[in-house]
């Protein structure tokens, strides 16, 4: 029942299937466990993959594959990109010195064949320390106003409060939708 559901409210999307991806250290696997069990969990930099259904907004189901990050490991991601219905990609707000590689790593992902088109949303994460850039700022640095082959989407978000992240994939449900 939940699964038609979903179905009805994404449209025609044929997967529900998300990669999340990002730098190291950005807060990938916090947000996934902040969204599945709205729990704070101790992280240590993940080796394997994570793999949960979530449900963020009633009705919607997604299952989020969490990449770990090791540059090396980038061009075997290919084989875990088969049918991703949406891209999200977090981004460390408070490290400014890696925000320039973060938009790198962020081209290289959209170059994928495999990922064209795939919608996209950013989410400008750690936005609970006082030092965090904006996401409008972030957007300037990624250069996501050049990304004109897909829908996309920033957002701002602390995958240790939770603020900013039922909004981040209300937005991905709306954009795979279209
Ligand atoms: N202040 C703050 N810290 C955060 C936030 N999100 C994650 N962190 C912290 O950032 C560190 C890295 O978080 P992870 O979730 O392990 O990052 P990751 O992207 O999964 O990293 P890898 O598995 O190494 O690729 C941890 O110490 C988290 O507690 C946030 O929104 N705000
Ligand atoms: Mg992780």
């Amino acid at each position: 029942m939940g699964s038609l559901i979903s179905k009805s409210l994404l449209g025609e999307a044929a997967s529900n299937k998300i990669v999340i991806l990002g730098l190291d250290g950005g807060g990938k696997t916090t947000i996934l466990y902040k969204m599945k069990y709205n729990i704070n969990v101790q992280t240590i930099p993940t080796i394997g993959f994570n793999i949960e259904t979530i449900t963020p907004v009633e009705g919607i189901d997604f299952t989020v594959w969490d990449i770990p990050f090791l540059e090396d490991m980038i061009p075997l991601w290919v084989h875990y990109f088969n049918n991703t219905a949406g891209i999200i990609y977090v981004v460390d707000s408070n490290d400014r010195d890696r925000l320039n590689e973060a938009r790198d790593i962020l081209h290289r992902i959209l170059n994928f064949d495999i990922l064209k088109e795939v919608p996209l949303v950013v989410i400008a994460n750690k936005q609970d320390l006082p030092n965090a850039i904006s996401p409008s700022e972030i957007a300037n640095v990624l250069n996501l106003h050049e990304v004109r082959d897909r829908r996309w989407f920033i957002n701002g978000a602390s995958g240790t409060t939770g603020n900013g992240l039922n909004d981040s994939m209300r937005a991905m449900a709306e954009t795979i939708r279209k």
